[in-house]
């Protein structure tokens, strides 16, 4: 907050504090004053831009150690980081809901929504329904993303690990980049398989995380 009210008045300033503190002077604050705007938004990033890339770097992990073949791939270049990352967010999406308020009655294909309806988009059941990605939906194959996610899914619209439309995740280059980086340095440096301790138990609320953590053995190459 003291940055924050260091900066008030400040023009000098191009980026997401400065754009926070923008919002806090001209947006709909509801019950907020322009102090808890500034604190909420602040938190809002910290916590969003902490955990989720944590749990997709975990995720990651346990998918490349279980499947060895891929690992090699993705070690030797041959596959894209980027179609590695893509199919760990399909299948461990870290945040599991996206969630949307009707502002008006709505219909949404056969189902009426009335105002005020609290609607829960669930990521898991999208990103691994076998009508929209083939009967394989369950395994990780990160080649499915080789045409990009019109390639891999009937509907890219199924395919949201960052959410969607005004509210889409507003880190979501930042996280790619940060995983990518992630998957180099430790690709080029370790090789790994899944411990036989490891229990494979994915427990969700809002984030989707390995119960028992995820157990590792790391070899130097
Ligand atoms: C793998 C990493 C990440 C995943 C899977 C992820 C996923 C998501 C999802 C699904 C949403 C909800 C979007 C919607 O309702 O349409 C969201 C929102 C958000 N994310 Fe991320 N995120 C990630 C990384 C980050 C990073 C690195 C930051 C910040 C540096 C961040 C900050 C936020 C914030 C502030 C929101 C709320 C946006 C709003 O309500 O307008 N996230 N994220």
């Amino acid at each position: 907050m003291e940055i924050a009210k260091e900066r008030t008045g400040s023009i000098s300033h191009q980026d997401l504090l400065q754009a926070i503190i923008e919002g806090s002077k001209n947006g709909e604050l509801g019950t907020l004053t322009e102090d808890e705007f500034i604190g909420d938004n602040c938190k809002n990033m910290f916590l969003g831009g902490y955990l989720p890339p944590a749990l997709a770097a975990v995720w990651g992990l346990m998918l490349l150690a279980s499947h060895p073949e891929w690992q090699d791939r993705a070690r030797s270049e041959v596959l894209e980081l980027k179609m590695v990352i893509q199919e760990v967010l399909r299948l461990y999406p870290a945040v599991t809901l996206a969630t949307r308020e009707a502002m008006q009655d709505v219909k949404l294909g056969d189902l009426q929504v009335p105002k005020g309806m609290g609607i829960w988009i669930w990521l898991l059941s999208l990103h691994r329904d076998p009508e929209l990605w083939g009967p394989d939906a369950d395994t990780f194959n990160p080649e499915r993303f080789i045409n990009g996610v019109t390639g891999a899914c009937k509907s890219s619209q199924a395919y949201i690990p960052f959410g969607l439309g005004a509210r889409v995740c507003p880190g979501q280059n930042l996280a790619v980049i940060e995983l990518k980086v992630f998957f180099a340095v430790i690709l080029s440096k370790f090789k790994f398989t899944i411990s036989p301790n490891y229990q494979h138990s994915p427990t969700y609320g809002l984030l989707l995380e390995p119960e028992h953590g995820v157990n590792l053995l790391i070899q130097k190459i």
